[in-house]
Formats: structure tokens, sequence, C-alpha cells
């Protein structure tokens, strides 16, 4: 027979905090105890991040460390060296930035910036793999600068706890060799190439999303900029996220570790490296596939002869969309149309009989957690609905004379939704969850999942 633990005893909480500090504190003395191993004082990053350690050569323990990937001729003393001597920016520490930084800090490289501003979440740790459990609601860079650490004291790790933006980024990469974007927006990749073509520095560029990955290599060797390829911005909020879309933990895994491997060929100088071309990667067919892109444009805004863009702009200004704001709302309706998450609750105790409540997230999200006594509706069937004027109701049999609540995760598609079913129902009264699942999570049910 199993016996269920009651994870809510006071005993077992109070240890598991105790656990949680205890490893905290076990950071922070090892943080302190490699400062004072290395007392030499070292300013990032070109060349003299040894913190004392020769630049021309490899010690012993280097030599041993590093032999086996020093035995590939194509690396040799020479190119262990040339990774001991560079420095590598990685913009975001998220499911790409965590494993190109891993295998970038094992191999050697001498100095590692981090830069993010976010912290550490729960739904992460599938795939953002220097972050762990006890490092939920920390900075980012601090957990993994803990993690990485650990792996390789000899690497000199520099941390920036900020958001990249029009005003720090030159200062922050003028520093490094190269830079590895391993963010997820808009604006921050416009940023980065921009800044990159104007302190001439190679831009390593990754993205994932559920089952496929891509990757190529910007602004080397006189090779296409990002904005060769792209000179406009998407419309905005038309690039899908992790957080939306979902994302297998592997991808970002195995592009990361692609990400690292441009790297290591750029400061080593190997051939091959991947500019001009993109490597797309289907996790599920279990395919890889390298096409020839389009050459730098002569046109380009940034990177041709005669630029039309000679300095950092607003990038979120000029994409329409926000580089941080993982919740951003709308406000489509009027007040009369929408209620709060405590009214949806009476009207579930009280009257549910006599309404209708539809969730209109997509079927996968649905099973994931759902409050009773809603039906789903998936707002892609709406907007099918919406074009093919098929009467909605159907299949799900509902009396079209109740009132209709809806909602969604955030509170932002169920305004949608509202708006589309007016159009098509214009005699019922409908109205939305204001701030979905996330509020009623919130402030009602606080066991209900939030993801
Ligand atoms: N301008 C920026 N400056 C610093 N860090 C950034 C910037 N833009 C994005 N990032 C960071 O890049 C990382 C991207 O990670 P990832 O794509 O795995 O998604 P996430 O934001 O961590 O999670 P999810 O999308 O699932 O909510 C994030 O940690 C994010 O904070
Ligand atoms: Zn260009």
């Amino acid at each position: 027979m199993v016996i269920e633990k009651d994870f809510k005893d006071p005993r077992i909480l109070q240890l598991k905090e105790e656990i949680k500090n205890l490893k905290l504190l076990l950071c922070q003395k090892e943080t302190e105890l490699s400062e004072l191993l290395k007392p030499v004082a070292f300013s990032c990053c070109h060349g003299p991040s040894m913190k004392g350690a020769s630049k021309e050569k490899l010690s012993a323990t280097e030599i041993s460390r590093y032999s086996r990937q020093m035995l590939i001729p194509k690396i040799g003393v020479k190119g262990q060296l040339k990774l001991k001597n560079s420095s590598v920016l990685i913009v975001g520490v998220g499911g790409l930035g965590c494993p190109a930084a891993l295998y970038l800090a094992a191999a050697g490289v001498g100095c590692i910036g981090l830069v993010d501003h976010d912290c550490v979440e729960i739904n992460n740790l599938h795939r953002q793999v220097l972050h762990s459990d006890v490092f939920l609601n920390q900075p980012k860079v601090d957990s993994a600068f803990a993690a990485l650490r650990r792996l390789n004291e000899e690497v000199e790790f520099r941390t920036h706890k900020t958001q990249l933006s029009s005003s720090n980024a030159t200062d922050i990469i003028s520093s490094y060799d190269v830079i590895v974007d391993a963010t997820d927006n808009a604006p921050t990749r416009f940023l980065l190439n921009d800044v990159c073509v104007f302190t001439k520095k190679p831009l390593v560029s990754g993205a994932a999303l559920q089952t496929e990955g891509q990757l190529t290599v910007y602004n080397y060797e006189n090779g296409p900029c990002y904005r060769c390829l792209f000179p406009k911005p998407p419309p905005p909020n038309s690039v899908k996220n992790c957080g939306d879309a979902g994302v297998l933990g592997t991808v970002p895994g195995v592009i990361g570790t692609l990400q690292a491997m441009e790297v290591i060929k750029i400061l080593t100088e190997n051939k091959g490296v991947l500019s001009g071309r993109l490597l797309t990667y289907d996790g599920l067919d279990a395919s890889f596939r390298t096409f020839k892109i389009r050459d730098k444009s002569k046109t380009c805004a940034v990177c041709s002869e005669s630029p039309t863009i000679k300095e950092l702009i607003d990038y979120e200004q000029f994409c329409g969309s926000a580089a941080n704001d993982k919740n951003p709302s709308i406000n489509l309706l009027n007040p009369n149309e929408r209620i709060h998450v405590e009214r949806l609750a009476e009207l579930l105790k009280t009257e549910s009989e006599n309404n209708t409540f539809i969730d209109v997230r997509s079927p996968e999200e649905f099973e994931m957690c759902s409050i009773s006594k809603f039906v789903n509706v998936p707002i892609n069937s709406l907007f099918f609905y919406n074009t093919s004027s098929e009467p909605l109701f159907t299949d799900l049999k509902l009396d079209t004379e109740k009132p209709v609540y809806v909602i969604c995760r955030r509170g932002n598609d169920s305004q949608r939704a509202v708006q589309i079913l007016k159009d098509l129902y214009s005699h019922l009264e409908i109205k939305d969850v204001i701030g979905g699942l996330h509020s009623w999570a919130k402030r009602v049910d606080n066991d209900f999942p939030v993801y």
C-alpha cells in the first residue's frame, strides 16, 4: 500500500525551506571563496580575464582539462589559447542561453558575460538547464553564474542583471568578442543586430519554438546582418513565444549547443561558420537542413555603404511591441461587458445552470487544467466560424438564450472571443472574465495551476 505523504506538513515545509536557504548560503560562500582564491584584479574582457593566469601558455591543469578537445587538430593548443583569451556575451539566459553558456564555459572561453533582467520561474526549469528549484524567483544571471562557476572556476563570469536596451547595449557589448542572441523578442533582435553592426561584432543568433529551431550567424566577415534579411519588423504580436506556443526543452538544448559550436568556430578561426546560411532543425522529423540565405543587402539600413540608420533607435517603438512584457494586456471591451473572477465564482456557485461558460484556450491547455462547468471552444474555431458563418453552438448544444461568460488564460483572447461572439449572436449577453485564469488562480483558487 502506498502511503500518501502530506506535503503541507509543517515539518516538511520547514525542512524544505531550511535546505533551500542552506543551498543559497552554499552558493554565496562558494562565490566568496572563488573571489578569495583569485585575488588579482582583472578587467573584462579582451584578454586579461584570466585573473593573473598566463595568457600565452596553458597550465598543466588546463592541458588536462581541455585535452580531449585540444587533441582535435583544428583546435590544438593554439585554438585553446584563443578560447582562453576570448570573451563572449550571452544575451538571454533562458532556453538557448543556458546550454550555450554551459558548453562555452566547459570549453574554457576566458570570459563569459550573461545578460538577463528576469528571474527564474518554475515553468523555465524543463529547458533552462542551468537553473534549479533552489533559485526560483532569483535573478537568472545569479542562478546561471552559480551553476557555471561550479562547472569551471577558471572562467571569468560577468553578470549584467539588466534589460539590454538602446541606452546600455553599446557599453555592455563593446568589451566582448562575440555576441550570442538567445532572446525571444523582436525589439531585442533588432537592437542586437544594430549594435553588433556598429561595434563590428559577429552575432550568433538562434530561435526555438515547439519542436523546431533555427540558427545563423550575422555580421560575420562581410556576411548579411539581420536587417539585410528582415528590413521591417514583424507585425506586432505576430511573433509566437514559448509561453504561448510551447517548446520542447531538447529543441533549445540542440540550438543553444549549436550556437556554442558557432562561437567556438569563430573564436578559433575555423572555417565553416554559418554565415549567409540558415540551419533549421525539426525535432519530430529528426532532420537538419541548411539553406543559403541572401547576401548582404546593398540597401540595408544599417550595414550597407550608405546606411540610413547610424545610431541605435527606440526598438520597442520600431517593432510596436515590448521587449520584456510577458503579459501584455489589451482592453477591447467596455466595463459592462466584463466581470471579475469573484463574480464568476458566485455565478458558478449559485447560478451555474442559468449561464453558459466558455473557455477559449486550446484543447491542450484545457486538458491541462480547467474550471468545472466550462466548455472548451478554442478561439481558433471561433475565427473559423466567424468567416464561415456556420452556427457556432450546434455541436455544443448550448442554450443560446443564456448569458455567456468567456474565459482564457490571461484575459486577452477572451475579449477577442467576446467580440466575435457578439457579431454572431447579437441578442445574447456575452461577457469576458477579466484577467482570465491567472486572475482566478490569484484571487479565487490558489491551488489552480498557473502556466
Ligand atoms: N532585452 C533583453 N535584455 C535581457 N534579457 C532579455 C532581453 N530580452 C529577452 N531576454 C531574456 O531572454 C530569455 C529568453 O528565454 P526563453 O526564450 O527561454 O523564454 P523565457 O522568457 O524565459 O520564458 P517563457 O517565454 O516561457 O515565459 C529570457 O530569460 C528573457 O528574460
Ligand atoms: Zn544588413
